[in-house]
């Protein structure tokens, strides 16, 4: 277990600077509230209801992206959770941020511009390089302590989440505390029958990289996704076309298909790709097509097709444990929410052990009619559980516990 401190241990009183992950999904300019808002409204409340004077950063998408936008709409939605007026700047550090922070009054907080929109935050670098950038050289003497409540973007290296507790006295918020310790534990946890890991979401990246290193705790991986399509595509199947403003397949096809060609050399048998997709047909209905019936690539493709979801299902009701790292298709459009959706039940209406990880994954059980309380464990995290699963260290977990 962590050596972190935690809320329990901060006196009162103090300026902390918190960092949370609310992190989004954007459709049409419009942030979409969800499970990150209300987990971390836990935190911020206990803070501005405890005297502090709190300042929150976050990020939101990656810059180039759609999705990297300000986080004004982030104040509000958190607001509505907290239950308290939560302001917003237009700034991460620059006049207008330190003013602001400045004039702050006990109990109140305030909400800095996206992290990811200064120089200092990315790329990912040292602890120590980050801890002397001008970003943290700013904001650090304005404040007391430091709360990363971030678990979820842990196993990134960047400024907010790794420079300040070299600066600061740190502590985790009650978000990073929960989270940390499900999934340690479940990191640590036996099983005497069979484990099935369901793989999809758009990041991939993330998972390729750890998947060699699940290897031995997971006997089935079960894939869908952008993850998916880059494995079908490895295989020697025609799929796998950019989704539109996210620069997604090329980029993560360059990086991974060395990975993934080996990954199928050596662990194919424990890895099932879907045999059949989902796209939109002529008439916007949705209509599939067999794998091996596609022979060249004329469409995306935006799920997995129905005799997969049947084959998954069977696995998963033939499991003791089943984690889910990532979505199977594009579930907030319902024509293709079948794979996700059929997973999730299949995992619901059995009485397996269930880890359910994934930014947006987790937006499928309330949007479906699903109830939390079927699942083992509900992270708000992707790629840092899935990470935490292999016992690999967090960065931003690590740092927060040096004396
Ligand atoms: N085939 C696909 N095409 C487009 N988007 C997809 C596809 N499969 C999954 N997605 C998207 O991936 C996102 C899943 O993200 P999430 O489950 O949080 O995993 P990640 O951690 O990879 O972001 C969902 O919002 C879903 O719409
Ligand atoms: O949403 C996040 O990760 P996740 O989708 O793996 O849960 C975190 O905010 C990290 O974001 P990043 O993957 O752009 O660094």
């Amino acid at each position: 277990m962590s050596t972190f401190k935690t809320l329990d241990d901060l006196e009162s009183g103090q300026r902390v600077l918190v960092r949370l992950d609310l992190n989004s999904p954007v459709e049409d300019g419009r942030v979409q509230d969800n499970r990150r808002f209300d987990r971390h409204a836990t935190t911020v409340r206990e803070l501005m209801e405890a005297g502090h004077r709190v300042v929150l950063m976050a990020h939101q998408g990656r810059p180039g992206d759609d999705d990297f936008v300000s986080l004004e709409q982030h104040a509000d939605i958190l607001a509505e959770h907290v239950g308290r007026d939560v302001g917003f700047v237009d700034s991460t550090y620059g006049e207008s941020a330190v003013e602001a922070i400045e004039s702050l009054e006990e109990g109140e907080a305030l909400l800095l511009e996206n992290t990811r929109m200064t120089d200092d935050e990315l790329p990912e670098e040292s602890p120590e390089a980050k801890a002397e950038t001008e970003f943290v050289g700013t904001l650090a003497p304005l404040f007391d302590a430091y709360v990363n409540d971030a678990y979820s973007a842990a196993h990134r290296s960047h400024a907010s989440l790794v420079g300040f507790p070299l600066e600061l006295p740190a502590y985790a918020g009650r978000v990073m505390e929960t989270e940390y310790e499900a999934n340690t534990a479940i990191a640590s946890r036996e099983f005497d029958g069979r484990v099935t890991m369901v793989v999809g979401g758009t990041k991939a990246t993330d998972v390729i990289d750890v998947m060699n290193n699940l290897g031995d705790t997971v006997d089935r991986f079960l894939l869908g996704g952008i993850a998916g399509e880059l494995f079908l595509r490895a295989a020697g199947h025609d799929v796998g076309f950019d989704v539109a403003g996210m620069d997604l397949f090329d980029d993560q096809w360059e990086a991974n298909h060395g990975t993934i060609e080996s990954l199928l050399d050596d662990r194919g048998d424990q890895i099932t790709l879907a045999s059949d997709l989902a796209y939109e047909g002529e008439d916007d209905e949705r209509a599939e097509i067999a794998v091996s019936d596609i022979d060249e690539k004329d469409r995306g493709y935006l799920d997995v097709g129905s005799d997969t979801v049947s084959e998954y299902d069977s696995v998963i009701r033939d499991s003791e444990a089943v984690f889910v790292k990532g979505a199977l298709g594009l579930f907030e459009d319902e024509r293709f929410s079948k794979g996700t959706v059929g997973v999730l039940e299949a995992i619901a209406e059995t009485d397996c052990f269930s880890v359910v990880g994934g930014g947006d994954t987790s937006r499928a059980i309330e949007m479906y009619g699903m109830s939390e309380d079927d699942f083992g464990h509900v992270s708000i995290a992707g790629g840092a559980y899935i990470r935490a699963l292999t016992g690999e260290p967090l960065v931003g977990v690590e740092v927060l516990s040096r004396d």
